[in-house]
């Protein structure tokens, strides 16, 4: 299959693949018994004191060199062991008992207020929601001024303001249609969505007008904020481009601001964390998180592999204790098992990119981050996407409490073959205002016409117009690289063999226009906001259907149009299914020569891998494929 091909090529990452599918398989280097000690002595050791014994554990674990376990997200994967035993928020056993004992009362008083709440809100259309949904509160927000506490101890209050307040609940139910949002609220708070920056309660930060260059919020901002600010942990699913990075970093601030600094100690005390999956995006994050949090007094510092740890470190130190600390999993790992950070103070804790964050690559990095923040009852967890497979929810909610699920999208249709087998229902949206095209193609010549297509797009006044190509290998974008520059055309590329400065580099470059060009491995598929990418082009396909979705929305982001065209060859035919379904979901054309591959949605055929799992046929000779 056309897996076994692409793991045959001969650009080294083959067998870098083969390497990680033996490790998830519980192939890695470390014993079952080995794992499965290691959590029950870090219980032990919180159990004595918490916070300072966090980082003494960490510290006796094997440790992975950080320029290697953020590097890329392939790189990511290699230094992933499995440790189906970890806990995901690790607690003493009696503080947990006792806490099981509370949340039961809670869980009877909750119960029962909801359903005097459901009993008093007026029935709409909508409470007729399928069974899926069936506290979804479209439509049915009953008006309500009440003031959030936050769990957290945050002294922030959300009030629902008289504005808000003042509206029908059918104005309100028209807003929610028209943007496609759609709340799934275990707890029926019956708080609506902020239809303006004005309906934001006042507060220090809102005083200096961050939001002066925005007309309105964005629908997953709209919808997420009221439950965030009041404290509440979120799940947030929209497209690319939407604006998801002020969705969870307006409350995260606001949350901060209200709360008193711990006491200055040794080692840096976060507040926040934030986890990226990428070096580029944790940057990415930072700045614009850095840009509320100064207005407010706030600090906050990236760490990420690839740079300097004494730098970073020195970062740490002279804000004494940042309040937020953005970050790859990987350096965040490094800093906190040699105790240059605790966590043990955080309030607010966010996966960005949440469905990559919970893939098997970083399963166990998460597990350990959020295991050295306080239990999940005691902070506050916002996970954010614009895809969320099946296979991280359960996981997703484990780190949570009573998330509330904000959904934007239309994103439910059919797929699979008349029988019905091979996929059901797909919650998986690109963003509608990219215009899909997929070209099928002889494998042979994508190069060629990769060419073409480019010569294409930049003819005329459109010269400099930016263009993102897509390589699924490392090999593979060096080699396009060097192809490109040969025939004249302005390149750079960012890839997870090159340093970080070299990465840093290209990515400027092309931000800045002085190259219009930029090839990019998955490093660049998720998050990165370069403005006016007016084209993508994959060049070859990614390792899952979400990848897709994440490397098209590089173009047409924050309201633009996008356009983004599909090299698909037989080798692809595994996604044929699919990408027939994402088309669809967005109205975009389906080739005929699509269709010829099936449109049966294939099920993983391992759930233990995430999005870089390519089954690989052990079995069979590799194919010498020759490029160039
Ligand atoms: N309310 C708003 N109005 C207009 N533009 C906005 C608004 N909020 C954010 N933006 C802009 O939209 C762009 C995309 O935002 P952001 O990077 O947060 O998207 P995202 O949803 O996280 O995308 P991805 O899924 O690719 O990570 C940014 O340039 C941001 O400044």
């Amino acid at each position: 299959m056309a897996a076994g091909k692409k793991h045959s090529r001969s650009d080294g990452d083959d067998t870098r693949r083969v390497k990680k599918a033996k490790i998830a398989n519980g192939d890695a280097p470390a014993t079952g018994d080995e794992v499965a000690a290691k959590p029950k002595k870090d219980k032990k050791q919180r159990d004595e004191k918490r916070a300072r014994k966090e980082a003494k554990s960490n510290k006796s674990k094997d440790k992975e060199p950080a320029e290697e376990s953020d590097a890329d997200m392939t790189e990511a994967v290699e230094t992933a062991a499995p440790d189906a035993t970890a806990e995901s928020d690790s607690e003493p056993k009696a503080e947990k008992q006792e806490k099981k004992d509370k949340k039961g009362k809670k869980d009877k008083k909750d119960k029962k207020e909801k359903k005097d709440k459901k009993e008093k809100k007026p029935k709409t259309s909508d409470d007729s929601a399928p069974e899926s949904a069936p506290e979804k509160d479209n439509g049915s927000v009953a008006a309500t001024s009440a003031t959030a506490v936050h769990r957290t101890g945050a002294t922030y209050r959300y009030k629902q303001g008289a504005a808000l307040d003042a509206l029908s609940d059918a104005e309100i139910k028209t807003f929610l249609d028209e943007k496609e949002i759609n709340i799934s609220e275990p707890a029926a708070t019956g708080l609506r969505p902020i239809l303006n920056f004005s309906q934001i309660p006042a507060s220090k930060l809102l005083s200096k007008k961050p939001f002066a260059s925005f007309t309105t919020p964005t629908p997953i901002q709209s919808a997420s904020w009221p439950f965030a600010l009041s404290g509440r942990d979120v799940i947030g699913i929209a497209e690319t481009g939407s604006g998801k990075t002020l969705a969870f970093s307006l409350p995260c601030i606001e949350a901060l601001n209200s709360s008193p600094k711990p006491k200055s100690t040794r080692g840096a005390r976060a507040r926040a964390v934030i986890v990226s999956p990428t070096r580029e995006l944790a940057m990415q994050t930072h700045a614009a998180i850095s840009v509320l949090a100064e207005l407010v007094g706030l600090s906050a510092v990236c760490l990420y592999g690839g740079a300097s740890k004494d730098e970073q470190r020195a970062l740490l130190r002279r804000n004494s204790g940042a309040d937020i600390i953005v970050a790859t999993p990987g350096r965040l790992k490094d800093f906190l098992s040699e105790g240059d950070v605790s966590l043990a103070d955080v309030m607010f804790a966010v996966l960005d990119e949440a469905d990559r964050m919970l893939d098997k690559g970083f399963e166990d990095d998460i597990k350990q981050i959020l295991g050295a923040c306080p239990a999940r009852e005691k902070r506050q967890t916002l996970m954010f996407t614009a895809t969320w497979p099946t296979s991280v929810r359960g996981l997703a909610e484990s780190f949570m409490v009573d998330p509330i699920k904000v959904t934007i999208g239309k994103r439910t249709f059919g797929g699979g073959d008349d029988n019905g087998a091979g996929s059901g229902t797909v919650e998986l949206q690109a963003n509608s205002r990219i215009e899909q095209k997929v070209e099928v193609v002889d494998p042979r010549g994508k190069e060629q016409r990769l060419l073409e297509l480019l010569r294409d797009a930049q003819k005329g006044s459109a010269k400099n117009d930016r263009i993102l190509v897509f390589c699924l290998y490392k090999k593979e974008a060096t080699r396009v690289e060097q192809f490109l520059d040969r025939r004249g055309i302005p390149v750079v590329s960012i890839h997870g063999d090159l340093r970080q400065d070299q990465r840093t580099r290209s990515l400027e470059a092309f931000k800045s226009g002085s190259t219009s060009v930029l090839v990019a491995t998955d490093v660049a598929a998720r998050g990165l906001d370069i403005p006016e990418v007016k084209l993508v082009i994959n060049l070859t396909f990614p390792l899952t259907i979400e990848d897709y979705v994440h490397r098209i929305g590089r173009t047409g982001r924050a309201g633009k149009k996008g356009k983004a065209i599909t090299l698909f060859t037989e080798h692809d035919k595994a996604h044929s299914g699919s990408l027939v379904n994402v088309l669809k979901g967005a109205n975009q054309e389906v080739p005929e020569d699509l269709l010829k591959f099936g449109t049966t949605v294939k099920k993983k055929a391992h759930d233990s891998y995430g999005t870089f799992f390519k089954d690989v046929d052990m079995s069979k000779k590799g194919t010498k494929i020759t490029f160039d």
